[in-house]
């Protein structure tokens, strides 16, 4: 499991270390940290650190000291080093006197060439959008040169991942101590480029969360796999609840995914049995007993009834997607004994917040946190990066796995029925419905290759992406 955690926690665990170690030694740690990830980039695009051209843009904190201090270590390997103040008034003295040192030298604007540009203008202390003196540097960075973003690219909020304005776009961000949750959440995340965690001691603890980003290892652990004594009840029936005469394709669509999701059987309710049958005949039709409800994809306007059904059947799961969100009922989502699972798109989540679709994108990681709050149930926000919020609070989990190829009409629906085969196995609604974007993704990814993907395509690669989850967990 990745883990991130929230700018005070980290700042916690900054000052119990630092009471324990002489004064300077962290940054001491990072900037070595920062350095020796520079100079690994520079040796592999020119072949040396020595003679390439290095600079620094440098904030009023200790985030442009990890600049100045990994710059000094450049500087005395040979690299030509500028550093570029954002206000020449504040600048770290310790790290630019060590810069200085090194033969380093100040410059009052951005070189027009450079190999290697280090963003150490804000890092955990930035607040906002960046000052327009921060912005101008920002907008001054040489076309072609690397860019490594101390801590996190400057503009990014670390703790949503919030964007407001001009930021950074980095290829490498070198991270200290613990990931930040604005670096695996949209629209941060896209400016990340490859993450690098430096180790300088710090431990958090474990109650301390933000985030978490599950691995193959974890999912492997996660998914029920059927026993010697499994009979398709045990392993779970899956109620699909979907589908349309206007939109038939849904339903197939998530009894796919069901089907795919280890269900042991799926019980298919709706008007499109017959386009469901046609391709998935092991499927049954019409009401039952069942251990999960996946509710919602494809229904269309006016099925209302159906859906409080579903919710209705206190002590069973319930999945609630597409159409099945609609006008959605707060007290009753909250008084239900068994799990409930919701997974909105951007526009979805808007609706039920009662937001534009805009700020939903803008700031995701709370809007997923007050949905899961407002109605007590695991939310899965779908999109460019998929969150998974718990039901009680705690810790969010980011969907490492998946493609922007899987933005292709129908994908959310095999989605649902996928996490709702996970509800039925028995997962609580975080674990259902971050393993199964887990291996949504996945599957994306195997099926897509680098080309255009249909979602049918992807429920298809579900077996694949099965196999290889829990090829790592043997
Ligand atoms: N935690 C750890 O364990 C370790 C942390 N370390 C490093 O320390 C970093 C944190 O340093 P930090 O606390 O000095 O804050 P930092 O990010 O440099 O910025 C604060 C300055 O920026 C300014 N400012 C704020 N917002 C702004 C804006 N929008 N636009 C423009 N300016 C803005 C603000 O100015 P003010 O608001 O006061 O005017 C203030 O002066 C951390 O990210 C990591 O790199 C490592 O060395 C060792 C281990
Ligand atoms: N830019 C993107 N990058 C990665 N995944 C995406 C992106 N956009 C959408 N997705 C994924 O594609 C699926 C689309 O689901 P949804 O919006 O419900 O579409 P539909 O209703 O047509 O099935 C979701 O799993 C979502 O997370
Ligand atoms: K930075």
């Amino acid at each position: 499991m990745r883990t991130a955690y929230s700018v005070e926690s980290v700042r916690a665990a900054e000052r119990e270390l630092m009471a324990r170690l002489p004064e300077g030694a962290l940054m001491a740690r990072a900037a070595a940290g920062l350095a020796a990830v520079c100079a690994e980039l520079l040796a592999r695009g020119r072949g040396r650190v020595y003679g390439s051209r290095v600079v620094l843009l440098v904030g009023p904190g200790d985030n442009g000291g990890d600049a100045l201090y990994a710059g000094a270590r450049l500087a005395r390997r040979g690299a030509g080093v500028t550093a570029v103040p954002m206000d020449p008034a504040r600048v770290h003295p310790g790290g630019l006197a060590a810069l200085r040192a090194a033969g380093g030298r100040v410059g009052a604007s951005v070189p027009e060439r450079a190999d290697l540009v280090v963003d150490g203008l804000l890092g955990i202390g930035g607040r906002g959008g960046l000052r327009p003196a921060a912005a101008a540097l920002v907008e001054r960075i040489p076309a072609g040169a690397t860019v490594v973003a101390v801590d996190l690219p400057s503009g990014v909020d670390a703790d949503t991942g919030e964007v407001a304005g001009p930021a950074v776009t980095a290829d490498v961000t070198v991270t200290f101590g613990a990931y930040k949750p604005g670096l695996l959440t949209d629209p941060g995340a896209s400016r990340v480029g490859a993450v690098r965690l430096v180790d300088i001691g710090l431990e958090p603890p474990e109650h301390a969360v933000a985030m978490e980003a599950l691995q193959h290892a974890d999912v492997a652990r996660l998914l029920p796999v059927p026993s010697a004594s499994s009979d398709k009840y045990r392993r779970g029936v899956v109620g699909v609840v979907a589908g349309s005469e206007q939109y038939p394709g849904a339903a197939v669509l998530a009894v796919a995914g069901a089907l795919r999701g280890g269900a042991g059987a799926v019980r298919y309710v709706g008007p499109a049995a017959e386009a469901v049958l046609a391709r998935f005949p092991e499927v049954l039709v019409g009401r039952g007993r069942v251990q999960s409800w996946v509710v919602g994809p494809g229904l269309g306007a006016g099925r209302a009834e159906e859906v409080g059904r579903a919710l209705a059947d206190a002590d069973v799961p319930v999945l609630l997607d597409a159409d099945g969100l609609r006008g959605l009922d707060g007290a009753v989502v909250r008084g239900r004994r068994a799990a409930t699972l919701l997974t909105p798109h951007a526009g979805e989540a808007a609706a039920l917040l009662g937001v534009a679709r805009e700020e939903v994108e803008a700031g995701r990681l709370g809007a997923v946190r007050e949905l899961a709050r407002r109605y007590g149930a695991a939310v899965l926000l779908k999109g460019s990066t998929t969150l998974v919020a718990p039901a009680g609070g705690g810790a969010v989990r980011v969907n490492p796995t998946g493609t922007s190829w899987l933005a292709t009409a129908g994908s959310g629906d095999v989605l649902s029925g996928l996490a709702g085969a996970l509800l039925a196995g028995g997962l609580p609604g975080v674990d259902a419905g971050s393993a199964a974007a887990y291996l949504h993704g996945l599957a994306g990814r195997f099926a897509a290759g680098g080309a255009p993907v249909v979602a049918q395509e992807v429920a298809a690669a579900l077996p694949e992406a099965w196999r290889s989850v829990r090829a790592a967990g043997q």
